[in-house]
């Protein structure tokens, strides 16, 4: 049998949190605020023993309820100790959580961001949207995206992005008293939620960028954000306000193996057949996830497809890479 060229692990919406647990919001799934540490746990053993050459955290990494608690640092401590453990490098994806607890320039300055340094200073691709690119092997890029980059939560009141985003739900949600109470109405336009968020017309034409000099070098890309873009692989509350212009730079690239995004608890996979059938993965969330249970997965890397590999109600998928030329 062949080796994997090489493997990856993925996890998300740990939402660590030193509390009880309690339901969601609409009162329909339980929480698991101090078990995900020890699910994190569980992860972090189980990479170290298969020997990942890296992680990818696909957001909200600790609850948002830290904070009124004055626990954010203490709580972010504590599951970087967990990823401490693993000997391979961990990518953080940023979601709505991460913003409730820190603003946007803590984020930058603390281990969150995983961006890779270069001789001047960092690789995000504006000192203030944590967007990047690595190539975990040759013939590989990854993407990591920001999709708070446009939103109300991951913008600064006075900035001209809030101001932007906060016209945007009072374009699309009634609720003005309560923007994260979704819209009342069918399919797509429930996103316009404040814990919800997009991307800028920046971040859209550097991901063109990435994706047409992969395309011209021959790499594979795979494309991480918290917030999922594809309806079918997530419920319409959890998409990205513009997930249509990232999926159209996504279609338009054969490099394009597969989005990974979290947000949605109750995790979901779709094909897009309006591409060349490449799949979106959105990961069942830890917090929501009984202690004797599990919720990651290890990827292992082929040349011409993707094993993801599921532990507890992370089921197995073959993600298959379209053909180069
Ligand atoms: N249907 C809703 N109506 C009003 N507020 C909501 C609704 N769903 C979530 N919220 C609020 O939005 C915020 C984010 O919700 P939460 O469920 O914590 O997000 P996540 O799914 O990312 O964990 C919380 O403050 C929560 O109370």
């Amino acid at each position: 049998m062949a080796e994997p060229l090489f493997s990856f692990g993925i996890i998300a919406d740990v939402q660590y949190a030193d509390i009880d647990d309690a339901m969601n919001y609409t009162r329909t799934r339980k929480r698991f605020y101090r078990g995900s540490a020890e699910l994190l746990r569980n992860a972090a053993r189980h990479w170290r023993q298969e020997r990942v050459q890296f992680v990818v955290q696909l957001g909200d990494v600790i609850d948002g309820q830290n904070r009124w608690r004055g626990a954010s640092e203490s709580a972010l401590e504590a599951v970087l100790r967990e990823f401490d453990a693993i000997p391979a490098p961990v990518h953080h994806v940023w979601g709505n959580h991460e913003f409730y607890n820190f603003n946007r320039e803590t984020l930058i300055a603390s281990r969150l961001n995983s961006a890779p340094r270069n001789a001047s200073g960092s690789d995000l691709i504006d000192k203030d949207i944590y967007a990047y690119a690595f190539s975990p092997a040759p013939g590989f890029r990854f993407v990591l995206l920001d999709a708070f980059d446009l939103s109300v939560i991951g913008r600064a009141k006075e900035s001209e992005k809030h101001q932007r985003a906060l016209r945007t739900l009072r374009e699309n949600n009634h609720n003005l008293h309560d923007f994260n109470q979704p819209p009342v109405c069918a399919g797509l336009g429930q996103r316009f939620v404040q814990f919800n968020g997009g991307f800028s017309e920046e971040q859209i034409q550097w991901l063109e960028e990435q994706l047409t000099q992969a395309d011209l070098s021959q790499e594979r890309v795979v494309v991480f954000s918290h917030l999922p873009v594809l309806p079918g692989a997530a419920d319409s509350i959890c998409l990205a306000w513009n997930h249509d212009a990232v999926l159209s730079v996504l279609r338009s690239h054969r490099c394009f193996v597969c989005f990974m995004a979290g947000h949605d608890h109750d995790g979901g996979r779709s094909r897009d057949s309006e591409g060349s059938a490449v799949d979106h993965v959105t990961l069942e969330g830890v917090i929501e996830t009984a202690p004797h249970s599990d919720a990651f997965a290890t990827v292992q890397v082929f040349e011409e497809h993707m094993e993801l590999k599921g532990r507890g109600r992370v089921e197995d998928l073959i993600i298959s890479c379209p053909p180069l030329s």
